[in-house]
């Protein structure tokens, strides 16, 4: 499913959260929203699923505008996983996760076969088949996260979007989630802090004041001097030899006044 956000803008009282965002996200891509504390990252998440009263802008899913399309259909285009998402205490995660498919159910469709197969599908996926009987209130954040993006998965959306869905899972956890998403044949837009994970991401886009500064794929838009200007922090680039990829190592400027990429 192809995305696409024109002059997009949201305020609350006098601040200016999301001013002017304009992007295209092709079908298929993964798009990683990167950018300091408060930047606009959640806002602009929630602006792209229509869940904000008071928007500005427009966004079109495969070139229908998205205020000109049923909550029904829109929950069976997008699925969002918000940052510490809740729900209610008493389900069991396979109830939580069957959820996910109410969009697809009706009188005439009622929950079946294929139903229970993808739900399935979903709880092997993020590795909760051992978990699928337990109460909500028993798991831990990490397998709560896993259990909101089994329930995105089932949904079976075109459009996934997720905010910050690395937080609270182990690192063996963080790494099959990154590899399930961008395995998905969906299109993915993802907010993260970690700028190592978004090195993976098809491209990316930086928030920084509400706007969006640059967007390009990571090698364009993660350069050392930008990520010291936006994140205020130094950067070292190193080469992981394994798979011939650059990662980041990371440098409070306090601890690195002559750091070779310095911009003070
Ligand atoms: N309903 C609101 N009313 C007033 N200010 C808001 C509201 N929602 C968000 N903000 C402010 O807008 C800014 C952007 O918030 P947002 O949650 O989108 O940032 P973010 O980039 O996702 O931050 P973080 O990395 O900390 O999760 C913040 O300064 C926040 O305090």
């Amino acid at each position: 499913m192809k995305l696409r956000a024109q002059s997009l803008g949201w305020t609350s009282g006098r601040k200016t959260v999301v001013d002017d965002v304009s992007l295209e996200i092709g079908s298929g891509e993964t798009f990683g929203i990167v950018g300091p504390n408060g930047s606009g990252k959640s806002t602009l998440l929630r602006l792209l699923t229509g869940l904000l009263p008071r928007a500005s802008g427009q966004v079109y899913l495969d070139d229908s505008p998205l205020t000109q399309l049923s909550r029904r259909a829109i929950a069976q285009r997008v699925a969002f996983v918000e940052q510490m998402a809740d729900t209610t205490e008493a389900l069991r995660v396979r109830d939580a996760v069957e959820l996910g498919r109410t969009p697809w159910l009706s009188a005439l469709a009622p929950f079946g076969p294929e139903d229970r197969r993808i739900v399935n599908d979903a709880l092997v996926a993020t590795d909760l088949v051992h978990l699928t009987d337990r109460t909500w209130s028993t798991l831990s954040g990490g397998e709560r996260q896993r259990a909101h993006i089994a329930r995105a998965v089932a949904q079976q959306p075109g459009l996934l979007i997720l905010d910050e869905p690395t937080n609270h899972l182990d690192i063996h956890h963080q790494l099959s989630l990154l590899r399930l998403v961008s395995r998905l044949s969906v299109t993915v837009v993802m907010a993260l802090h970690d700028l190592n994970q978004a090195l993976r991401c098809d491209r990316l886009g930086i928030m920084e004041q509400g706007r969006l500064v640059a967007c390009g794929s990571p090698a364009q838009v993660l350069t050392p001097q930008r990520i010291a200007a936006i994140f205020r922090v130094h950067v070292t680039p190193l080469h992981d030899p394994l798979d011939n990829t650059t990662l980041f190592r990371f440098h409070a400027f306090e601890d690195t006044p002559r750091h070779p990429f310095s911009v003070r």
